[in-house]
């Protein structure tokens, strides 16, 4: 028997209603995956900072010990490894700190967050944010007058840069403008004291290095960066009369390391019993870094910091010449990377399994070694820690941090 004609058309609405629905529930769902992907939204990445307690924290953090002519510094990579020496010595000594990092993961985050828990411990608060984050550096200079902006927040490693280029120039080029660019602006604008770095001499041969050689022949993208860094400070410093000093560091290392550099994967791969590659130049030469202990390049951008000049412009513009400086600050004693890994057997009482190799096109380059008679004279820098000492401590942090009830020592 034929249905009556309102069975008909109540069947037609009800599967066009459900074509409906099943169609908007499709489209929403292809609009939230590829238009909204939740973890790269400003306004999830704004989550991260703000608000009346985060305020109180910055605050707290950012006032000096004694009141009279204190210090304030922002602290940019301050759960990085330079960058947590050199706020927990900041602090230590009674100035106002407050911290800035992205916590990547270019390498074990879980390092970064134990670095940002001692730091937290001494009394400094380490803003989770980005230097690319114009409105968190806006807000932060808008409720903290900083004297000084240590910037230490980079892509580092040389190798890597073949493997993440861009990561290099979001953070060693646009990072750095993006932070002058708040400085320049910000009153009284903070004197600026950065991190360059020693691969910026790339091929020069002479040796050792002085701050007046060539630097115009990078042998890596990192490099590269490292040098437009320099080369954006002097533009700033020039049209703006920004305050700032450049530091060249040589292969640092020490207690809460970075885990890509080499000293710290030997000793990994020592202890696991792995693999450990050395490489070495043409002619089985010896490849050489002047390996430069952390206390030591703590004390060079602590005095660094003491003897910045204050910038001159405001508002935006310069008011008259404002100081420019760049200092090598290494160990000058340059060690073959040989001696790096016998020096690591012996402490760690275990031998290595060496494999020596030609050292691949990576961007290396063969030798470092630091002039720092500039340093020396300007800000009293003189390293004190060689490599048998230096990684003697390392090895008992590392030994300490790494066993199952580790993780406990201070910086
Ligand atoms: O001084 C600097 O400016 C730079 O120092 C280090 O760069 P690098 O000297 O290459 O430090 P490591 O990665 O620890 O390498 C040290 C030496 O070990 C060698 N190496 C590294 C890794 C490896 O598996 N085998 C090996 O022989 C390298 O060729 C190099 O000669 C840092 O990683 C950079 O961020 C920093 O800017």
């Amino acid at each position: 028997m034929d249905k009556p004609f309102y069975v008909h058309r109540f069947r037609y609405h009800f599967s066009i209603t459900k074509l409906l629905f099943w169609s908007l529930l499709f489209l929403s769902l292809i609009y939230f995956f590829f238009y909204h992907p939740p973890s790269s939204s400003d306004s999830s990445r704004r989550r991260l900072w703000g608000g009346a307690d985060w305020e109180y924290r910055v605050l707290h953090s950012a006032r000096p010990r004694s009141r009279a002519g204190g210090r304030v510094v922002l602290v940019t990579g301050a759960a990085g490894f330079i960058g947590t020496h050199v706020s927990a010595a900041l602090r230590r000594r009674g100035d106002g700190v407050v911290g800035l990092d992205n916590f990547n993961d270019y390498y074990d985050t879980s390092l970064k967050r134990g670095r940002a828990s001692l730091l937290e411990r001494a009394g400094v608060f380490v803003v989770e944010g980005d230097i690319n984050d114009s409105l968190l550096l806006k807000k932060l200079f808008g409720l903290v007058k900083f004297s000084h902006v240590m910037h230490l927040a980079a892509q580092a490693g040389v190798r890597y840069a073949m493997k993440n280029p861009s990561s290099y120039v979001n953070s060693n080029v646009a990072g750095f403008v993006n932070v002058l660019e708040v400085c320049k602006f910000a009153n009284p604008q903070p004197a600026i004291i950065w991190a360059s770095s020693s691969s910026v001499y790339g091929l020069n041969t002479k040796i050792p290095f002085s701050e007046k050689d060539r630097t115009d022949q990078p042998s890596s993208l990192y490099a590269a960066t490292k040098k437009a860094g320099e080369e954006i400070a002097h533009t700033y410093n020039h049209i703006y009369g920004l305050s700032i000093t450049g530091l060249r560091f040589f292969t640092v290392y020490g207690p809460w390391g970075r885990p890509d550099m080499a000293y710290f994967s030997f000793t990994r791969n020592i202890l696991k019993r792995k693999n450990v590659v050395i490489f070495e130049g043409p002619d089985h030469s010896t490849v050489a870094r002047d390996f430069t202990y952390i206390d030591d390049i703590v004390k060079g951008c602590l005095a660094a910091l003491d003897t910045a000049k204050k910038s001159t412009g405001s508002g935006g513009k310069k008011r008259g010449p404002a100081q420019l400086r760049v200092f090598n600050l290494g160990n000058t004693t340059p060690e073959p990377v040989g001696k790096l890994v016998s020096t690591l057997e012996r402490l760690l009482k275990v031998k290595a399994k060496k494999i020596v190799l030609p050292m691949p096109a990576n961007g290396d380059v063969l030798f470092t070694h630091a002039n720092v008679s500039l340093a020396q004279r300007e800000l009293g820098y003189k390293p004190k820690t060689d490599l048998q000492a230096g990684l003697k401590k390392f090895v008992r942090w590392y030994l300490d941090y790494y066993s199952p009830s580790g993780k406990k020592s201070a910086v």
